[in-house]
C-alpha cells in the first residue's frame, strides 16, 4: 500500500481552504466538556494549518442524532473548550453544507478557524452519499483527516471526501498510527483486553475476532450485563441489550475454540437511581434484585481484574468499567487503572488504552499519563486490534 501523504507534504497553503476532519465527540455534562483530550490532540494540526495561512474549515459529529438536528448535539456547545485549547477565536456556521456554510467560508480570512455544525445532522453522511460529499468537498480545495478515532466509519466526513479532493493525514491520525503499531503491532503475551462501556451494539462484533487475538477478554461495563443476561443471569434494571443474547453466547465459544478466557464480574455494586451518591449496596451478580441497576463491577470482581492485569505483558483497554462519572460507580475503573499504571511503571507491563470516556476516566483517576500509550480512539482502536483496515485511513493511502 502506498505511504499517505501528510501536512509535511502541504507547503503553499496560503488562502487555500482547507477541510479538517476532526473528533469532537467529547463527554458533555451541563453543557460543559468534562474532557478535552480529543480537542488537545487535534491542536497541533489546526494550529500548524493556520499558521501557514490556510482558512481551516473543521468538519466533525457530536453524539449519533437520530433525526436531524437537535440542540443538545449542536456543536455550538464544544466551541467554548475548542477556543480555550487552541487560545484562538473559532467561527461557527450553523449548518455543515448549503447557504450557511458557504457563506461562512466565503467570509474568512487566511489564518481563520470555522467549525462546521455536526455532520451528523444529515442522515446522508453515515450513508456516505456522494451527492452530500460533493456538497461538502464544494467547500473545500484540500482534505485533511486528522480524526483517527472516526476512521472505522465510512461517512462522508471521513471516508467520502478524500475521493473528492487531494487528502492528506494530519498529525494526530499519522500520531496514533505510529503509536499504536510501536505499541501493538506486535503484542508481547499475554495480552489481557478489557472491554467495558456503553456502545454494546457497536462493538459486540468486534468481539468475535478479538478473542482469537487475546489471551484473556475482562468485560466490563454495560457490556458485561449483556453477556450476563445470555448467560442466564438476572441483571434487573442494568444497561443491556438482551436482544445481542445469540453474538454473546457464540462470542463465549469462539473464545473457548481460541483458548482466551472470558472473565466476568462476580460481583456488582447496583443501586435503583442513576445519580452521583445514589444508595447502593454490593451484591453477588447471581443475586441482582429486578428492580436495581448493576453500575459498577464489586470488589471481589475488582480483585480478579488486578490479577489479570498481574498476569498480563500486554494491556489493551477500552470502555470504563462502571458508570465512572458518578461517585462512587467510579471505583472499579479508577482501582483498576491504578493498578494498571502501577505495573507500567515498574515496566513488566505495556498498556495501552483507548476511548473518548476511557481517556476521561483516566484523567479521573489521575493515571493518564502513566500508560504506555493513550489513544483517543475506542471503537477505532478495537478495529485496529482486530486486524481491520480501517476506511478512513485506508482511503488516504489510496487517495490521489
Ligand atoms: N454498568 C453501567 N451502566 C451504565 N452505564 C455504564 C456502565 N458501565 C459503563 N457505563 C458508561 O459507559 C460509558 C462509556 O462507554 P463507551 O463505550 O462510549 O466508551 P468510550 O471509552 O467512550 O469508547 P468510544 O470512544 O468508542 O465511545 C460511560 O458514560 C459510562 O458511564
Ligand atoms: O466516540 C467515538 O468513538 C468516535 O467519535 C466515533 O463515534 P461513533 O461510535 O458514534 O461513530
Amino acid at each position: 500500500m502506498a505511504a499517505f501523504k501528510t501536512l509535511d507534504n502541504l507547503t503553499d497553503i496560503t488562502g487555500k481552504r482547507v477541510l479538517v476532519r476532526v473528533d469532537l465527540n467529547v463527554p458533555v455534562k451541563d453543557g460543559k466538556v468534562t474532557d478535552a483530550t480529543r480537542i488537545e490532540r487535534v491542536a497541533p494540526t489546526i494550529l500548524e494549518l493556520s499558521d501557514k495561512g490556510a482558512k481551516v474549515i473543521l468538519l466533525a459529529h457530536f453524539g449519533r442524532p437520530k433525526d436531524g438536528p437537535s440542540p443538545d448535539l449542536s456543536l455550538s456547545l464544544i466551541i467554548p473548550a475548542v477556543e480555550k485549547v487552541l487560545d484562538r477565536a473559532v467561527l461557527f456556521a450553523s449548518d455543515c453544507v448549503g447557504a450557511p456554510a458557504a457563506e461562512a467560508v466565503a467570509k474568512m480570512n487566511n489564518g481563520d478557524i470555522l467549525l462546521l455544525e455536526n455532520t451528523r445532522f444529515h442522515k446522508e453522511e453515515e450513508k456516505n452519499d456522494a451527492a452530500f460529499t460533493e456538497k461538502l468537498a464544494a467547500n473545500g480545495d484540500i482534505y485533511v483527516n486528522d480524526a483517527f478515532s472516526a476512521a472505522h466509519r465510512a461517512h462522508s466526513s471521513t471516508e467520502g471526501l478524500a475521493n473528492h479532493l487531494p487528502a492528506y493525514a494530519g498529525r494526530t491520525m499519522q500520531a496514533e498510527l505510529e503509536a499504536l503499531e510501536r505499541g501493538l503491532g506486535n503484542p508481547a503475551r499475554p495480552v489481557v483486553a478489557i472491554v467495558g462501556g456503553a456502545k454494546v451494539s457497536t462493538k459486540i462484533d468486534l468481539l468475535m475476532n478479538l478473542v482469537k487475538k487475546v489471551d484473556a477478554l475482562v468485560i466490563g461495563g454495560g457490556m458485561a450485563n449483556t453477556f450476563l443476561a445470555a448467560r442466564g443471569t438476572n441483571v434487573g434494571k442494568s444497561l443491556c441489550e438482551h436482544d445481542l443474547a445469540d453474538t454473546a453466547k457464540q462470542i463465549m465459544i469462539e473464545a473457548a475454540t481460541s483458548g482466551c478466557a472470558i472473565v466476568l464480574p462476580e460481583d456488582g455494586v447496583i443501586a435503583r437511581e442513576f445519580k452521583a451518591g445514589a444508595d447502593n449496596e454490593v451484591v453477588s451478580i447471581d443475586a441482582i434484585p429486578t428492580d436495581a441497576m448493576v453500575l459498577d463491577v464489586g470488589p471481589k470482581s475488582v480483585e480478579a481484574i488486578k490479577a489479570w492485569i498481574g498476569r498480563a505483558t500486554t494491556l489493551v483497554w477500552n470502555g470504563p468499567l462502571g458508570a465512572f462519572e458518578i461517585t462512587p460507580f467510579d471505583a472499579a475503573t479508577v482501582a483498576a487503572a491504578k493498578y494498571a499504571a502501577e505495573c507500567t511503571e515498574t515496566g513488566k507491563l505495556t498498556s495501552v488504552a483507548g476511548g473518548g470516556d476511557t481517556v476521561s476516566a483516566l484523567n479521573h483517576a489521575g493515571v493518564a499519563d502513566d500508560f504506555t500509550y493513550v489513544s483517543t480512539a475506542g471503537g477505532a482502536f478495537l478495529e485496529w486490534m482486530e486486524g481491520k483496515v480501517l476506511p478512513g485511513v485506508a482511503v488516504l493511502h489510496t487517495a490521489k
